[in-house]
């Protein structure tokens, strides 16, 4: 289980998150949605360690990941925002580095990274340094190191981007397979029918406050609304100070 626990984070004045609290539970696919700027990205930062929040703490399987750091990190995978590749790595070297640098042995790394390889239908690059692959080839492999040592809890930051057609219906039938066993799936998009489709719980986060959080149908119901992009949008744009 995640727990974030009454999150602020400041840049100078802009408040990027303000006071966000939340659980994420084992099995569960949640999805983050928010309009540009409104903190996503700055959460799973957070909850992986890569910044310090001004105010709270997350806890990941109960270890402070502020004071607890190595240990919490083992417990996720993460596809950050713009992730980068070594470009001087094969798609495949890429994976197998980062499970090494996780501590999996080469049995295990080769198992791991061929079935991924698989899935996400990446064999014509596989081989292929990643100087030079497209959006769409360098989000397959950065997906496939996130998640490539097999971590409880699993954070992507806009998954499906520059994906194409094919590769996003495996990665959604990647993400039921990992909650199918009992992993969390905490994931931001920009496409309401993918969070529909594919969440047990959505969470809208605008102006660095959570504004909602629940079943879809449930914040359909306490928005008043028939779809989740209507929805959204109303919470989206209902006034949040921003500034501080
Ligand atoms: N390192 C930083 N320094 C200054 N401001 C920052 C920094 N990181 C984020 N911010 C600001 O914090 C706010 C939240 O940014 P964040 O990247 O979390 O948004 P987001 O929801 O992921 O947006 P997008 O959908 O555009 O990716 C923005 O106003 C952003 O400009």
């Amino acid at each position: 289980m995640i727990e974030i626990e009454q999150i602020s984070k400041s840049f100078g004045k802009v408040q990027a998150l303000n006071n966000v609290s939340m659980t994420i539970g084992n099995g569960e696919i949640v999805g983050l949605l928010g309009l540009n700027g409104a903190g996503k990205t700055t959460l799973m930062r957070i909850i992986y360690g890569l910044l310090a929040p001004t105010v709270g703490t997350v806890k990941v399987d109960g270890l402070n990941v502020a004071t607890q750091a190595e240990q919490a990190r083992l417990q996720l995978g993460v596809l950050p925002d713009g992730a980068g590749l070594y470009k001087r790595l094969t798609a495949r070297e890429n994976i197998a580095y980062f499970a090494r640098l996780q501590g999996m042995n080469e049995a295990a790394i080769t198992d791991s990274t061929d079935q991924l390889i698989d899935i996400l239908r990446m064999d014509n690059i596989a081989e292929r340094y990643s100087d030079g692959f497209s959006l769409g080839e360098r989000m397959k492999t950065a997906l496939a190191r996130a998640i490539v040592h097999k971590p409880q809890h699993v954070l992507l930051d806009e998954p499906t981007n520059g994906l194409d057609v094919i590769t996003t219906r495996a990665v959604r039938a990647l993400l039921r397979q990992l909650k199918s066993e009992g992993r969390s799936v905490l994931f931001s998009s920009h496409l309401m029918y993918e969070v529909e489709n594919l969440c047990d719980r959505v969470l809208i986060i605008s102006g660095g406050q959570l504004v909602a959080g629940g079943r879809v149908e449930d914040v359909l119901h306490s928005a008043g609304c028939n779809s989740l992009e209507e929805a959204f949008v109303a919470l989206s744009q209902a006034e949040v100070s921003h500034v501080v």
